[in-house]
């Protein structure tokens, strides 16, 4: 018989690490949107508002829809992006409705009529590449306290920015809690990028010699809130070189499964990754940050949609704001983090945007200089690089 091992003290000490929680917290949230199933979005301690219950339009089924209403009293709002809400509504969305924070706009409300509030209704309203237009007398109502938040949650699980929700006074938490259905404090989900971003630390490591840089390596970093990796690649010593004083060449890249991997023509990120790899390799040394920031941080399924929208007529930034999400998405902490990580704070930057530069800057960096990173039209992404130059500000040299 094995002896028994219980003891009455606990192996380690359990010490209360909140941040490392609100990050679990927000992640499993945004999964449980991903499913289609509601979570409930609280104030902050002592505000006296209530609770706001949502699911993503996108999502959410029968079940879920069910779950809510026997929450609280319908009738539910739909939470749109000022820019979907116009579409839906066929009319200008008024400017001081939606009021923007941290560069972000906030969600408008619109009533939900009974006929709507279905599965397959709520998608279309979600949407625009399958379209369900609201009724003509759709109302404008106001955003619920915690939409803001609401939306960046869809957002953090990479769905449409579009969800249902429904008020839930203090009452209602016992039968919530009975139903499964997750609370977490709204305030942690809109720190939750910053929070997420700094916690980032060094998880694994490999030589890995490169068709155009033999003397390679990648090291992974990985967020506490068990997300996905982001990649630092190093070729030669730029840790060394930045070491002894010198400012390494080096490239901010967001992942793009289409360009990266397939060598889709839409783009020029292919030849973008490949060719700042040889340029480090001909320099001597320099760090390729290979961020998981799909489609400027909308994720693939989104990037998807909005090259059916550029299909349609639109460019790649109204495609952005047509799903109901920014022209870029993507924050530069993540990036900042991991180069203070590796030691190196002083870089020449590889880009031809200058939103790069500024964030990075803001973020602590200290960039040296800009080395363009302009890749010749193909045939098929002149207008997306055109785009890039007349709407985005991207330099040309
Ligand atoms: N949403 C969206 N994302 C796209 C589209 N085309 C490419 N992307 C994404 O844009 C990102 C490429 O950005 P970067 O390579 O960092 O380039 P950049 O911001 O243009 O700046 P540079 O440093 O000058 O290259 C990748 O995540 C791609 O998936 C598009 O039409 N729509
Ligand atoms: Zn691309």
């Amino acid at each position: 018989m094995p002896q028994s091992t219980a003891t009455t003290e606990p192996a380690i000490a359990l010490v209360a690490d909140p941040l490392s929680l609100a990050l679990r917290q927000v992640h499993r949230a945004a999964s449980d949107l991903r499913r289609g199933t509601p979570v409930l979005l609280q104030p902050a301690p002592g505000s006296g508002a209530a609770g706001l219950l949502v699911a993503a339009a996108e999502t959410v089924g029968a079940r879920g829809l069910a779950e809510m209403a026997s929450l609280a009293t319908l009738p539910a709002t739909l939470l749109l992006a000022p820019s979907r809400a116009a579409a839906v509504l066929h009319r200008p969305i008024p400017s001081v409705v939606g009021e923007s924070r941290n560069g972000q706009e906030a969600p408008v409300a619109l009533a939900l009529p009974a006929a709507l509030l279905q599965p397959e209704q709520l998608r279309g309203l979600a949407d625009p590449v399958a379209e369900q237009l609201m009724p003509a007398l759709a109302e404008l109502v106001p955003a619920p306290p915690l939409s803001f938040a609401a939306l960046v949650l869809a957002k953090l699980g990479r769905l449409l920015p579009a969800l249902v929700a429904v008020q839930v006074p203090d009452a209602g938490l016992p039968r919530a809690a009975s139903l499964g259905i997750m609370a977490l404090a709204a305030e942690d989900v809109l720190a939750y990028p910053a929070t997420a971003a700094t916690s980032l630390t060094r998880v694994a490591e490999a030589r890995v010699p490169l068709q155009d840089a033999t003397d390679s390596r990648i090291i992974a970093f990985r967020a506490a809130d068990g997300g996905i990796e982001h990649l630092a690649i190093l070729v030669g010593d730029p840790e060394g070189l930045a070491a002894a004083g010198g400012a390494p060449l080096a490239r901010v890249h967001s992942e793009c499964f289409t360009g990266d991997l397939l060598g889709s023509l839409r783009c020029d990120c292919g030849p973008q990754l490949r060719g700042a790899i040889a340029r480090m390799a001909a320099d001597g040394a320099g760090v390729l940050l290979y961020l998981a920031q799909e489609g400027r941080g909308i994720g693939l399924v989104n990037k998807l949609r909005a090259y059916t929208l550029q299909d349609q007529g639109l460019d790649t930034l109204d495609a952005n704001r047509a799903l109901g999400y920014g022209a870029d998405e993507r924050g530069f902490l993540v990036a900042a983090t991991m180069l203070r990580a590796l030691g190196m704070t002083r870089v020449r930057l590889l880009t031809n945007n200058p939103d790069k530069l500024a964030g990075l800057a803001a973020c602590g960096i200290d960039v040296a200089g800009r080395e363009p990173h302009q890749i010749a039209a193909n045939g098929v992404n002149d207008a997306y690089l055109d785009t890039k130059a007349t709407r985005f500000g991207h330099l040309l040299r």
